[in-house]
């Protein structure tokens, strides 16, 4: 697999009962375009608010399924406070979102794999609030460091599916509840969720994969969310905005001098560094609101968006013997 460009995928979540919808907003009926009252654009997926999760799974599916033949793959949720990433990530009991959905799917392919002597998913899940990085599943104040989290991370050995989505809820609570005792919202924390899948053929050899899901912090200026209490200094970076536009920029500026990228500005694109620009199959979900209220955020979103399509990454299969 050669050099490829990153997926990008816009999905808009329903109006809330009384808000006015954006009426300049309009979908086009080959379901990759989008227009608003100040640019049109192209994605590879656009899924207007009537889209089920079942959907929002099918554009992701191909990821997953790269994760399965040896590739990384990478599942990033981008987009303003309530625009709909988590929806779309995590999902609710009824109506799960990607992440369950994912371990579905590896669960039935490895019961299906008769060709493997064995498989090990290991599972990690993590959160990076103000630079902090915090294990959602044994869960302590004390922050990791990137270098320990990016290698290996804290993971739990050889899981069943099972216990793979007890990880998943484990970690969903631990991070609405961390994010309680420490007074801030969800949405200035980004939560990721890295599942690593050792495959053992019948013939000796061996492939790791790995698959990342990551809930982004709100995208929106941080004077917006920093209205909802938190004092807007430089300190509060959870504005993914912040951390991943001057990234992109680079990308679409230096149209591929990777060595000056930078990475290392902020500890989610140093973890992310592989999805961003190395090896990896990676999918940009920008979640965008439809009412009236968001149309500049969501004109923001969608300009990040189409820049995006400009990072390219080169996957490759991890064939270890
Ligand atoms: N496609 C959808 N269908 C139905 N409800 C949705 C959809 N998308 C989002 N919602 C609802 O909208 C609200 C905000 O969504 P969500 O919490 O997913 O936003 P978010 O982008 O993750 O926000 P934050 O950055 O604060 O975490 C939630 O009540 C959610 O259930």
């Amino acid at each position: 697999m050669g050099e490829t460009s990153i997926s990008v995928v816009a999905r808009f979540r329903p109006a809330r009962p009384g808000a006015s919808v954006d009426g300049d907003v309009r979908f086009g009926d080959d379901g990759l375009s989008v227009e608003t009252a100040a640019s049109s654009h192209t994605f590879d997926g656009v899924l207007p608010p009537h889209a089920s999760q079942e959907e929002t799974y099918a554009q992701v599916s191909p990821i997953v399924e790269a994760v399965l033949q040896g590739y990384n793959g990478t599942v990033l949720a981008y987009g303003q406070t309530g625009s709909g990433k988590t929806h779309s990530v995590t999902g609710t009991a009824r109506d799960p979102g990607i992440l369950q959905r994912a371990v579905r799917h590896i669960f039935e392919w490895i019961r299906s794999d008769a060709g493997a002597a064995t498989h090990r998913l290991t599972c990690s899940y993590l959160e990076i609030y103000k630079e902090n990085v915090r294990d959602l599943l044994e869960p302590s104040d004390a922050s990791l460091s990137v270098r320990e989290s990016g290698k290996r991370g804290v993971f739990v050995d050889g899981l069943s599916q099972a216990q793979v989505l007890r990880c998943l809820e484990t970690g969903g609570s631990s991070r609405r509840v961390g994010a309680t005792q420490m007074n801030a919202q969800s949405s200035r924390s980004h939560a990721l969720l890295t599942l690593t899948l050792e495959r053992k053929g019948a013939d000796g050899s061996v492939r790791v994969s790995r698959l990342n899901v990551a809930d982004l912090a709100g995208s929106e200026k941080v004077s917006r969310t920093g209205a909802a209490g938190e004092p807007s200094r430089g300190e509060g970076r959870g504005a993914a905005g912040r951390e991943l536009a001057p990234l992109v920029r680079n990308h679409s500026e230096l149209a591929g001098e990777k060595a000056h990228v930078p990475y290392r500005n902020s500890k989610l694109t140093r973890i992310l560094q592989e999805s961003l620009g190395g090896n990896s199959k990676t999918l940009l979900l920008v979640a965008c609101s439809p009412e009236e209220s968001d149309a500049s955020e969501t004109h923001s979103t969608l300009l990040f968006a189409s820049r995006a399509k400009t990072i390219q990454t080169v996957a490759v299969v991890n064939t270890i013997l």
